[in-house]
């Protein structure tokens, strides 16, 4: 894992625009090897932290250090190429100049990246069909979207951060990406951090989650442990009522005489058998509602 895979340390990680913090004061733990989900809402500081992890940007206070594949002491990423070597960020707005063809911008990677694999770029060219001898400013944006994706697969970097890159593509094209992750992350495993607001689609491919919200981390947590702080209850309408009534709702939905009602709480083995024998089902709640939950602006009422 160690020659493949960064880990991220950050400690008061603060950064303003003219004095107003897009990120403030983050303690945050990366572990190597891990697909992360950065998660938050517009503007809350996503593509900030993608770009001082990656080293584009300074720290205003606090620092980042970055650890693992053969670096031998934590070092920060800024203006270090020893580190900046190893990893790959890929942003909507694209880093290579759009005026190249896209074999040019396919062998500039490859003369930058040390861990670039051509065999794997060939193929997801093929798999998105995007077409190598066209300028990338005559791409489509789904084209350059998926000519991202092929950029950070085939960097295999040991940390790939793609900051919403993968938005512009259409659903199956979408879904080819998260294929292709999984399978290449198998086959060499890396840090890969995923910057998105599109959780559900994601949810399945997370093992962390980083939450932020107006610059402040929200929370960062496994998948798992998350999923953990609710439930979702399901039954017939009126015994699903009475049964969440006190818990904080996150969802409800109904159809005919069932309901489902997504509930925060620790559901403990005593309520597990309640739940149970009433006749309910219970299972973990989404990420997708917790995340709304965790960052709504106004806080959602209580069932009583
Ligand atoms: N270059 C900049 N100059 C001034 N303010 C900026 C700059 N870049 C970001 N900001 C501000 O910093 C805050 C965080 O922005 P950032 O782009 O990091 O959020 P984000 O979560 O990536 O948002 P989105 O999901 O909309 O892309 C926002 O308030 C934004 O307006």
């Amino acid at each position: 894992m160690a020659d493949t895979a960064l880990s991220v340390h950050t400690d008061n990680l603060s950064v303003r625009f003219a004095g107003a913090p897009a990120l403030d004061r983050l303690d945050l733990r990366l572990a190597p090897g891990k697909i992360h989900g950065l998660l938050g809402r517009n503007g809350s500081g996503k593509s900030t932290l993608a770009a001082v992890l990656a080293g584009f940007r300074q720290p205003d206070e606090g620092q980042v250090l970055i650890e693992g594949a053969g670096l031998g002491t934590p070092m920060a990423p800024y203006e270090n190429a020893v580190v900046t070597s190893r990893i790959c960020l890929i942003r909507e707005s694209g880093d290579v100049a759009d005026s190249l063809q896209v074999r040019h911008a396919l062998a500039l990677a490859a003369s930058l990246r040390p861990y670039w694999n051509a065999d794997l770029a060939g193929e997801l060219l093929d798999r998105f069909e995007v077409p190598t001898n066209k300028r990338m400013q005559k791409l489509s944006r789904g084209k350059k979207s998926a000519l991202g994706a092929v950029l950070g697969l085939a960097s295999r970097a040991p940390l790939t951060i793609f900051d919403e890159t993968y938005l512009g593509m259409d659903v199956p094209s979408r879904r080819a990406f998260y294929d292709a992750l999984l399978a290449d992350y198998a086959e060499v495993p890396r840090t890969i951090v995923l910057s998105t607001h599109l959780v559900n689609e994601v949810s399945t491919l997370l093992e962390d989650v980083v939450i932020l919200d107006n610059g402040r981390l929200v929370t960062q947590s496994p998948v798992d442990s998350l999923r953990g702080r609710g439930a979702a209850v399901v039954g017939p309408a009126k015994v699903v009522d009475e049964f969440t009534a006190g818990f904080t709702v996150l969802a409800e939905e109904k159809l005919g005489g069932t309901k489902s009602i997504t509930v925060l709480g620790d559901f403990d083995p005593t309520l597990l058998a309640q739940a149970a024998s009433a006749g309910l089902e219970v299972g973990p709640v989404g990420l997708q509602e917790l995340f709304v939950h965790l960052t709504a602006p106004t806080p959602k009422g209580t069932r009583s």
